[in-house]
């Protein structure tokens, strides 16, 4: 038995404790960062603004005191948005003890200084460090739909106790010790499920979807092994296999809003339109391409749907880009 807090009460943060509420043998503390989507939780017993239509079990309990949603947990499952991962560890830092476990599920890349999210931890904390991800649509892991996830750490006990603690009949766990490479993944996909969305949204069709997810993991895994990452990672789970998932699901957030852009809105309509819900590409694009330059890495995809985000650029005119580029060997 551990006791995990989950550190996040949006629609992922909330399917992950109901996935482990339904599994049986743990401590739940599910810490929501908004005292009033606290009460929401605990009075209506379900998360009406992130993931509705699910219950919350009994057993998990609702906090939005975070002090004491960490006190003796064995596991701080942190499943806010990347960009408030920071502020979050840098709270809790003066409270945490040596065998505190961080697993961070967030895909994202920090805003200007680009780090992942282990090295935002290592910069504030030295407790030990894991990373969650893999194709997981919040929904059908809340519904129970079989899934399988990576969890990636450095320290190989610590990777399979980390799998005991979340295998179930419906969620399976795969251990990797490629934490840079299962990182990137899950954060770059991002970046290509928007432009999947774009390619969606401009009614292109099946061959540009698959030339895009197909040279989207090329130049994904390009970055990623320039980071540190192995090639083989990226082929996985949290690769090829997210990519696909958000690529064409109609649950992903990111690819709707590169369907949006596609049709031709506004970014800053389509991002109110989510209501606080994070499409965590849209911040990302700019920190892949950050990493881009300074590893020398090409990303072509990236650089035009930076262009489509932030410069105003048509997304037809992107399009055309990519394809006028100069021929290449496979
Ligand atoms: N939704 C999914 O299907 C899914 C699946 C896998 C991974 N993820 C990842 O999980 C992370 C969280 O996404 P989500 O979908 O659960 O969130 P969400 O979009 O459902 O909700 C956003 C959350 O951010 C919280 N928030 C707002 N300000 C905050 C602050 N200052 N500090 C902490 N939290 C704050 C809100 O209370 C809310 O809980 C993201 O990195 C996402 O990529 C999501
Ligand atoms: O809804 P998205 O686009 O944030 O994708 C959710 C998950 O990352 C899918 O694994």
């Amino acid at each position: 038995m551990s006791r995990i807090a989950i550190l996040g009460a949006g629609a992922y943060g909330t399917a992950l404790a109901i996935s482990l509420a339904r599994r049986g043998g743990h401590d739940l503390c599910l810490w929501a960062h908004s005292p009033t989507l606290a009460a929401t939780l605990r009075e209506s017993g379900e998360n009406l603004p992130y993931l509705p239509g699910f219950t919350l079990p009994f057993d998990i309990d609702i906090t939005d005191n975070l002090e004491s949603a960490i006190d003796e947990m064995d596991v701080l499952l942190c499943v806010m948005p990347s960009q408030f991962l920071r502020e979050t560890i840098a709270r809790i830092a003066p409270k945490l003890t040596r065998d505190q476990v961080i697993l961070s599920a967030a895909k994202g890349i920090e805003d200007i200084s680009f780090l992942r999210m282990s090295q935002v931890v290592a910069s504030l904390v030295d407790n030990q460090f894991a990373v969650l991800s893999g194709p997981s649509f919040a929904q059908e892991v809340a519904s129970g739909a079989p899934s399988a996830v990576v969890i990636a750490t450095a320290e190989s006990s610590l990777a399979h106790s980390l799998q005991r603690d979340f295998t179930s009949p419906t969620f399976r766990i795969y251990t990797n010790d490629d934490v840079a490479g299962v990182e990137l993944g899950g954060s770059l996909k991002n970046v290509i499920a928007l432009a999947a969305g774009v390619v969606h949204g401009l009614n292109l069709g099946s061959n540009s979807a698959a030339a895009l997810m197909t040279r989207g993991i090329a130049e994904i895994t390009r970055l990623a092994v320039a980071c540190g990452g192995r090639r083989q990672t990226l082929a996985g789970l949290a690769g090829i296999g997210d990519l696909i998932l958000t690529c064409t699901g109609s649950l992903s957030r990111n690819r709707t809003v590169g369907v949006e852009l596609g049709k031709g809105r506004q970014l800053p309509e389509i991002i109110a339109g989510l209501n606080g819900k994070v499409a965590e590409g849209v911040r990302s694009t700019t920190a892949a391409l950050g990493l881009a330059k300074r590893y020398g890495v090409e990303m072509p995809i990236t650089e035009q749907m930076h262009a489509i985000l932030y410069e105003n650029k048509p997304a037809k005119d992107a399009i055309r880009d990519l394809m006028s580029r100069p021929g290449r060997d496979e």
